[in-house]
């Protein structure tokens, strides 16, 4: 199979990259990212979750960010609700895309949801009528597609019916996240091949943890197979609560880097993407998580 010409990319470094971090971070500081993000040329940034604070309080004032931002057109801001009370929150505050997110491993649901796969796909029912009504798109996510950090190995054929059911109760596209980041090339390309034979690859996108430092292969591999969508954090930000020892996704730098290099095109400035992560890191008191910009500011 060829190499897309174009890739689109869905930041998540606000939402993802930062929902782990145990120090408060000002909206202030939250806003300026999205914004030099939007200016770098990211058109779809995860800015925020409206989820339980006693479960994930970095979280907690994703309301006001969403408030504080003055919209650019041409990007989707959106924002992760686990259920109606977290649409109905997005709602309020203007949003106008939200994930709902499962897992491809019953561990993992119900340390992360409190929920088994099963009963979270229920509780997503009437967050998609509501949003269908609101006329709010929805993405999906499946956890833990290559590895779950309670249950160990999670195969393909465990991924491909939750990501069809996204799909079918109607997400417009479903993201398969390697949560712990253990995931290698070879085991990347067979999740896309069989969940690819059930959902169609133009509607999947991958979501890579660099644990192990595979993304960027993972990233390759996935291209191989005609994945055209990668979410991605700026400054490789971030983890997930319920994923411990497990990095940041892939920086966003690193995959501009790499798709660059193959001739495909992002529309994104690499300086002004290096800019913004070299400015959120200085905030968070540490060194960019992105070997492109670690590399450019020894250079
Ligand atoms: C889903 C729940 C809420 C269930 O949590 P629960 O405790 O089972 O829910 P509950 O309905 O019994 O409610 C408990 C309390 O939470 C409140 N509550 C209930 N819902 C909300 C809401 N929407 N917003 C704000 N508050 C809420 C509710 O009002 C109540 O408050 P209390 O009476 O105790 O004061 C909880 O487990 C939760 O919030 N989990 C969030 C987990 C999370 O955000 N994880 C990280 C994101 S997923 C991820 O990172 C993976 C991904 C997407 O990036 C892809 C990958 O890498 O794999």
């Amino acid at each position: 199979m060829s190499l897309p010409r174009s890739v689109e990319l869905v930041e998540v470094g606000p939402r993802d990259g930062l929902q782990n971090e145990a120090q408060p971070i000002s909206v202030a500081d939250k806003v300026r990212l999205v914004e030099d993000l939007t200016t770098a040329g990211l058109r779809n940034i995860e800015v925020g979750s409206f989820v339980s604070p006693k479960w994930v309080p970095q979280m907690a004032g994703s309301a006001e960010v969403f408030a504080a931002l003055t919209p650019r057109p041409g990007v989707t801001y959106a924002a992760l609700t686990p259920n109606l009370r977290g649409l109905e929150d997005a709602l309020a505050a203007g949003v106008r895309e939200v994930a709902v997110f499962a897992a491809a491993s019953e561990a993992f649901s119900q340390r992360n949801i409190n929920c088994s796969i099963q009963q979270s796909l229920q509780r997503f029912e009437p967050i998609m009528a509501r949003a269908q009504a609101e006329g709010v798109r929805v993405r999906g996510y499946v956890s833990c597609v290559l590895g779950c950090p309670y249950q160990g190995e999670v195969r393909a054929e465990e991924v491909a019916p939750v990501a069809e059911a996204l799909m079918a109760m109607g997400c417009y596209q479903v993201s398969l996240g390697d949560t712990l980041g253990t995931g290698t090339a070879g085991a990347t390309r067979r999740l896309f091949e069989v969940v690819g034979a059930r959902v169609p690859r133009a509607q999947l996108a991958g979501h890579f943890h660099d644990t192990y430092g595979q993304a960027i292969a993972n990233v390759y591999a996935s291209l191989l197979e005609g994945i055209g969508v990668f979410d991605s954090s700026v400054a490789g930000l971030g983890g997930c609560p319920y994923a411990k020892g497990a990095t940041g996704n892939v920086a966003t730098e690193d995959l501009v880097y790499l798709l660059q290099g193959l001739g495909i095109e992002t529309g994104i400035d690499l300086d002004l993407l290096v800019a913004a992560g070299q400015r959120i890191s200085a905030v968070l008191g540490r060194a960019s998580g992105s070997r492109v910009a670690r590399a450019r500011a020894a250079g």
